[in-house]
């Protein structure tokens, strides 16, 4: 771990556009105590969120996720410690002024209800004091980005939207004045698991592009695995018990508590994260149409193999044969098979599992860019693959692992240090 923290923004940081990547933020030495209550709600947590990206927090009800997260842009004020974004404290500058450099997505959306969606959106541009049209072309451009067609949702009302579409526009509006950071509180709480995973879907296409510092609260560890670059796991007042990589977490939970959390699935989770073209496949056996039947049958028994892909003249995969299915054949046809089990090389090994399970092969046909045949990926490599990946994750901390911490006895930059 190194031992100075930094919050500025590193890597491919393009000239002139300093608010369109994230800024690292730096939770320093923070407590909450709420009036009237005995004990803090959020106790001394330094926290180094690094810029650029995502961050999920998890823990059970009542642990301080969203007071930690709302301290951030000052919705809660900090009873002592510092909020530091980027290189500059902001514990004490005007809140207004804050939110405007931090989008903020809430549950549903959190849309006004007297607004049209091109007013929600246009909102804090608006508050900068953008002309029209220069806020109009950006609302246009947001709802691109979010997958909603402007000529059909920019004059709408929020009560005309889906629940879908209300959380899209909410982060469209997070989004509208270009902030480096976006605070998410239970952004995808209130929509149904298909809608959920189709904006979860959306928001690592979007994070893709723009590379924001995100620091999302969710209840849903596998929305925290599936999102997240870091998972802090939270117990009562804050109190870190692990912050590492979700591939790290799975594998080596810190304790019992972070165990009870993944669930008692958690080799399946670890098939979510990783991607058939990070496997070594089998590399079967392949003929094509017009090939003699009899002569495939003859290679197959001499390198063991049960089963055939029939490739087409752009070595596509088009049938997948069983020595019964070709003994009963003279030549191979040009015939291609609806229901071939076929998986592409970027799929996760769950969707690959999922499509041997349907199947019934217990293996898939694995294709690479233009639908090119790769080779075969059956149940044992799955297998041999979690073993491996849990291994090599468990033996490997990250260089860059970010510090979390609830002693705030932490070294700092000098900036951030100067009043430690
Ligand atoms: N305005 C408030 N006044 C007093 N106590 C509060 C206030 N807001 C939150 N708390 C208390 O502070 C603690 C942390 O609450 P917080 O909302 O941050 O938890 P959480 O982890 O986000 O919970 P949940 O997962 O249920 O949303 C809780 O015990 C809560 O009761």
């Amino acid at each position: 771990m190194s031992n100075t923290i930094s919050t500025s923004s590193q890597g491919t940081h393009r000239e002139g556009s300093a608010s369109d990547r994230g800024a690292g933020i730096l939770i320093d030495r923070v407590t909450k105590r709420y009036p009237g209550q005995k004990a803090p709600a959020v106790d001394g947590i330094t926290l180094e969120i690094p810029a650029g990206k995502t961050v999920m927090f998890v823990g059970p009800s009542g642990c301080g996720k969203t007071t930690t997260l709302k301290m951030i842009n000052r919705l809660i004020e900090p009873s002592e410690g510092r909020i530091i974004l980027g290189d500059d404290d902001v514990t004490d500058i005007d809140g207004d002024e804050l939110r405007r450099r931090i989008g903020y997505v809430v549950q549903a959306g959190g849309l006004f209800p007297h607004m049209s969606v091109a007013k929600n959106i246009g909102l804090v541009p608006k508050m900068l004091g953008w002309d029209k049209q220069r806020i109009s072309n950006r609302v246009d451009e947001l709802l691109d980005l979010v997958s909603l067609d402007p000529a059909i949702y920019r004059d709408r009302y929020p009560k005309e939207l889906s629940g879908g579409q209300q959380q899209r526009v909410g982060v469209a509006r997070a989004l509208a004045a270009d902030p480096p950071v976006l605070l998410m509180d239970e952004p995808f709480g209130a929509v149904d698991p298909i809608t959920r995973q189709r904006l979860q879907d959306e928001l690592i296409h979007i994070q893709s592009e723009l590379h924001k510092t995100i620091v999302c609260v969710t209840h849903d560890f596998d929305e925290a695995v599936k999102l997240g670059d870091w998972i802090v796991v939270f117990s009562e007042r804050a109190e870190i018990v692990q912050y590492d990589t979700p591939e790290r977490i799975l594998a080596e939970p810190a304790n019992e508590f972070v165990e009870g959390f993944i669930g008692s699935c958690a080799g399946l989770k670890q098939l979510t994260l990783s991607r058939v073209g990070d496997v070594d496949l089998l590399p079967g056996i392949t003929a094509r149409s017009g090939d003699r039947a009899q002569e495939v049958i003859a290679r197959m028994e001499r390198a063991g193999e049960h089963h055939v892909v029939v490739l087409d003249d752009r070595d596509r995969p088009v049938q997948w044969l069983s020595r019964r299915q070709l003994s009963r054949l003279n030549v191979i046809d040009g015939l291609t098979d609806p229901k071939l089990p076929v998986v592409g090389n970027r799929a996760t090994l769950n969707d690959a599992l999922d499509t041997m399970l349907v199947c019934g092969e217990g293996a898939a046909v694995v294709t690479g860019p233009r639908d090119k045949f790769l080779g075969i990926i059956d149940v044992e490599t799955v297998m041999r693959a979690i073993t491996a990946i849990r291994q090599q994750v468990a033996n490997s901390v990250p260089a860059d692992a970010p510090v979390g911490t609830n002693t705030g006895s932490v070294p700092t930059t000098a900036a951030a240090g100067a009043r430690l």
